[in-house]
């Protein structure tokens, strides 16, 4: 090979590597903005792009095929500790190890929020409807929903319906009978309000709460065919989970815990995933105008992130005799609810009306 010396930089030569070095630039940060930059630990560029705008990106938001209002909630800060992601060797999309199955309107998404704090938990923001609408898909579809992890990562999702969905069980356990389950409860009652709530709040035109809840006009007949109060039939949902499931392998995490004692409950989280207590005291701000705990980054002073309006409605009020009977009709299945979970959420023992 010719020896060549150095030659001086002309000026030309320095505007070409200068045009390389910006459109390097450009491809990397185009390359990050379409959420495959999540190696950077913590506040790195990547990590922050995937969490204002999570893995599952808009078309395969469009292939899920869900009414996921809540997508948008997942729209939170990074609040990653800097430099504290775990986990070693490269990253792949794996199944997820551990899912939030429900229940629908009991604070999943700020338990999936909550989670996704932790270094070690990967989480997919939207809700996938694997096992329940997209199950013909096949397991490749699923995984590919799933955002990286490295090794020792935990990949996870929320789909509230899975609880209530009879054929979910089996699929989950057919595909790895080791998942670990986690359910939100809230005071069935407070819950089948919030379902309706949001139903009305896209539908404004449906019958009041008071008319869905009987069957007739004595109201004396509840209507357990209305999904808002199936739902909080939990003792009977849980039936099916138990007969796939031991009980050691479900966690029930309180929605009025959730709120009143955020870090208590994820201590709950953590120690059952097997996961350091990262996510504490520090990371939680309670924002009394929103009437619900935040997320804030230990140190620094931004702003904490709240979940949105999606979250938090303002419930109708619903005549006193109306959740009276709807406290009669739940009390025997919360009673053997608290018999199978040897523990009292304390329902119960609520001052009636909501
Ligand atoms: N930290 C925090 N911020 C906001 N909201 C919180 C929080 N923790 C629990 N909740 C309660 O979560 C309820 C919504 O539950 P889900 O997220 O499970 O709803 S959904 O099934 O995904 O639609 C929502 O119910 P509503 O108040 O009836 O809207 C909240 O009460």
């Amino acid at each position: 090979m010719e020896y060549s010396p150095a030659r001086p930089p002309s000026p030309v030569r320095s505007k070409v590597f200068a045009a390389c070095v910006m459109l390097s630039l450009w491809v990397y940060m185009l390359y990050c903005c379409a959420g495959y930059c999540s190696t950077a630990p913590g506040f790195a560029a990547g990590r922050v792009a995937d969490y204002l705008d999570p893995p599952v990106k808009t078309s395969s938001r469009d292939l899920l095929n869900n009414e996921n209002e809540e997508w948008d909630d997942a729209r939170a800060e990074d609040a990653t500790p800097p430099g504290s992601v775990n986990g070693t060797g490269t990253e792949s999309k794996k199944l997820p190890r551990a899912i939030i199955i429900g229940v629908k309107k009991g604070g999943t998404r700020a338990l999936l929020e909550f989670l996704r704090v932790h270094p070690d938990i990967r989480a997919v923001g939207a809700e996938p409807h694997f096992f329940d609408r997209n199950y013909d898909k096949g397991l490749e579809w699923y995984r590919d929903l799933m955002p990286k992890t490295l090794e020792g990562q935990i990949t996870m999702e929320k789909t509230p319906s899975y609880f209530v969905t009879k054929e979910v069980p089996a699929r989950i356990y057919t595909m790895s009978k080791a998942t670990k389950l986690i359910v939100v409860v809230r005071d069935p009652v407070t819950r089948a309000i919030s379902d309706y709530t949001q139903t009305r709040s896209k539908k404004p035109d449906i019958p009041s709460f008071e008319s869905l809840t009987f069957k007739n006009r004595t109201l004396d007949l509840i209507d357990t065919t209305w999904s808002a109060l199936q739902i909080g039939m939990y003792a009977r949902h849980l039936e099916r989970w138990l007969q796939f499931f031991p009980m050691e392998q479900i966690l029930f995490v309180s929605g009025e815990g959730l709120i009143s004692d955020p870090a208590g409950e994820m201590a709950r989280v953590q120690d059952f995933l097997g996961l350091r207590r990262v996510v504490t005291q520090k990371h939680f701000h309670f924002n009394p105008a929103k009437g619900f705990p935040c997320l804030k980054r230990p140190e620094g002073n931004s702003k904490p992130h709240c979940l949105g309006k999606t979250k938090g409605r303002t419930h109708p009020n619903i005549e006193a005799r109306v959740v009276q009977s709807l406290r009669n009709f739940y009390r025997p299945y919360n009673k053997k609810f608290y018999r199978m979970t040897g523990h009292d959420f304390g329902w119960d023992s609520q001052p009636d009306g909501e």
